[in-house]
């Protein structure tokens, strides 16, 4: 943008039909935008541009009395801007990509000019600044436009993570991070501890899209510790490998209408066959509300590998009456290519966790929730699914301790999240507070306001300062001692 132009020049573009092609210039900031094309999309409507005491003028006052600053860094208005006024700079300036932020407690302590942390060293910088760079410059335009559009990431961010080892860092310190190189070497695979991890999250909490990085990362989150843990050798790596290219995605399954999040309560059934598992054999779903019918049930007998017998007559326990049966709120289910998928054992008793690759009778359907669809959370049907005997994760009568032994960390995570996420949401309310004018003086000069202000940012301080103690005692204990002494 180097064209400059007088006052003057500008005060002539001031109406509809002016000047061939020109019609409607205002000044913010020293900044020269033309809102010709724009002011019948404005969301504040077209009389809020023409008015002449806009049109043609030094909007600047207007403009902050209704908007902050970070509108006009949205990328689709940048192509607003036409030049400049001679010989004046903007009194607004963005901070360069990277950098932390100057509003008070937007950071935590640990990267707030002049204060200290016990709990974090050079690497844990690193990592942060690295992060914060490549989540503004690369992450935060898709972040934004996914979010509002509800569909999942764009391919080149999970092809851009994948390069950096993002997914295997996101999964916490461990052996898998072994001979990876971390985000271009900010930090070295033996460094890479409990507190890395909170910084990737937190960092992940200021692209102001909840929906967007679930739908990054978070069934990948859950749903690969299992595998990671009890799966063969030879499956385990195969699926590491995939996830961690950023190839193919997970869903932890675990979650029903009928169940909520009592996993213990899980109505999806599994029953042995031989050379495998037929999920939901006796289940059939008829509708996803949470109503229950009692029904005869209407079946198709399928063959399974290694089955004996016909079509007519399978080997798995022939069907009685059933009760519908759906797992529900699955996040990245309408895109995972496996479930990790928690099934009450109708054969031996207990529950039995199945990988369950996508593919014949099973349906996923996205959930409109209440946050971006871009999460693609799911109802999932498992209509007679097979299930080989290889891809039974852990003991199969003991599935309850195998998604439990993940629920703790998961927990954690969402706790780094959502302290994460209060500090942005505290942060953007201060910056609008200080910049919205309102009967003449700025939001934040009514007392009201600074109290509500404090009162976040003491919860959001307190919060973090528990949650970093927390998780130094993590980097302390063993799992024994994490899961007697933290886990309440
Ligand atoms: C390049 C210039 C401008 C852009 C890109 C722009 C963009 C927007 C956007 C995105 C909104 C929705 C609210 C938000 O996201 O904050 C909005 C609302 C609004 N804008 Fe603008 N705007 C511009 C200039 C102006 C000017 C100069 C005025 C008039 C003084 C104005 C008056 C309004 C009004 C009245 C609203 C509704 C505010 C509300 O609902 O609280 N805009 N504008």
């Amino acid at each position: 943008m180097s064209k400059t132009f007088s006052r003057e020049e500008v005060s002539k573009h001031n109406k509809n039909g002016d000047l061939v092609g020109r019609l409607q210039w205002i000044i913010i900031d020293s900044t020269v935008y033309d809102v010709s094309k724009f002011a019948s999309l404005h969301p504040g409507g077209l009389a809020a541009l023409s008015n002449e005491e806009v049109a043609g003028q030094d909007a600047t006052d207007s403009f902050f009395e209704l908007h902050r600053f970070e509108v006009l860094q949205r990328p689709q208005y940048s192509r607003l801007k036409i030049g400049h006024i001679h010989g004046e700079e903007p009194q607004i300036t963005s901070r360069p990509p990277g950098s932390p932020s100057e509003v008070p407690f937007a950071e935590p302590t640990w990267l707030s000019k002049g204060y200290y942390s016990p709990y974090y060293n050079e690497s844990h910088r690193r990592l942060q600044q690295a992060i914060r760079k490549f989540n503004q410059e690369v992450v935060f335009p898709d972040a934004q436009a996914r979010e509002e559009d509800g569909k999942r990431a764009s391919k080149h961010i999970f092809e851009a993570r994948a390069r950096l080892n993002l997914p295997a860092m996101g999964l916490g310190p461990g052996p898998h991070l072994q001979g990876l190189t971390l985000m271009d070497g900010a930090v070295k695979p033996e460094e890479f501890d409990c507190f890395h991890e909170l910084v990737m999250i937190q960092e992940g909490s200021r692209l102001h899209a909840r929906g967007y990085t679930d739908g990054l990362a978070g069934g990948t989150y859950i749903a690969l510790p299992p595998i990671m843990r009890y799966a063969r050798p030879e499956i385990r790596d195969r699926i590491v490998k995939e996830v961690f290219a950023g190839e193919k995605f997970l869903s932890l399954a675990v979650t029903e209408a009928y169940a909520g999040s009592d996993v213990a309560g899980i109505r999806t059934r599994a029953n042995k066959t031989q050379g495998g598992w037929i999920v939901n054999g006796r289940w059939v779903v008829l509708c996803e509300n949470s109503l229950m019918f009692s029904t005869p049930i209407v079946y198709t007998y399928r063959q399974y590998p290694g089955q004996q017998g016909n079509s007519e007559f399978p080997l798995y326990a022939k069907p009685k009456t059933g009760l519908k049966s759906i797992q529900k709120w699955i996040t990245n289910g309408t895109f995972a290519d496996y479930f990790v998928t928690a099934c009450k054992n109708e054969t031996e008793g207990g529950i039995v966790v199945l990988l369950i690759e996508r593919g014949e009778g099973i349906e996923t359907r996205l959930i409109h929730t209440s946050y971006s669809t871009a999460a693609g959370t799911a109802f999932i049907t498992f209509d007679d699914v097979f299930v080989p005997d290889a891809h039974v994760l852990g003991p199969s009568t003991d599935g309850l301790r195998i998604i439990l032994s993940n629920f703790n960390h998961e927990r954690w995570a969402m706790a780094c999240g959502s302290i994460g996420t209060q500090r942005a949401i505290a942060e953007e309310c201060f910056k609008w507070a200080v910049q919205r004018k309102v009967f003449g003086k700025p939001l934040i000069s009514q007392a009201v306001i600074r109290s509500k202000l404090a009162g976040m940012i003491s919860r959001v301080e307190s919060g973090q300062n528990w949650l970093e103690n927390v998780t130094y005692q993590m980097t302390r204990m063993n799992s024994a001692q994490q899961a007697a002494l933290l886990a309440g």
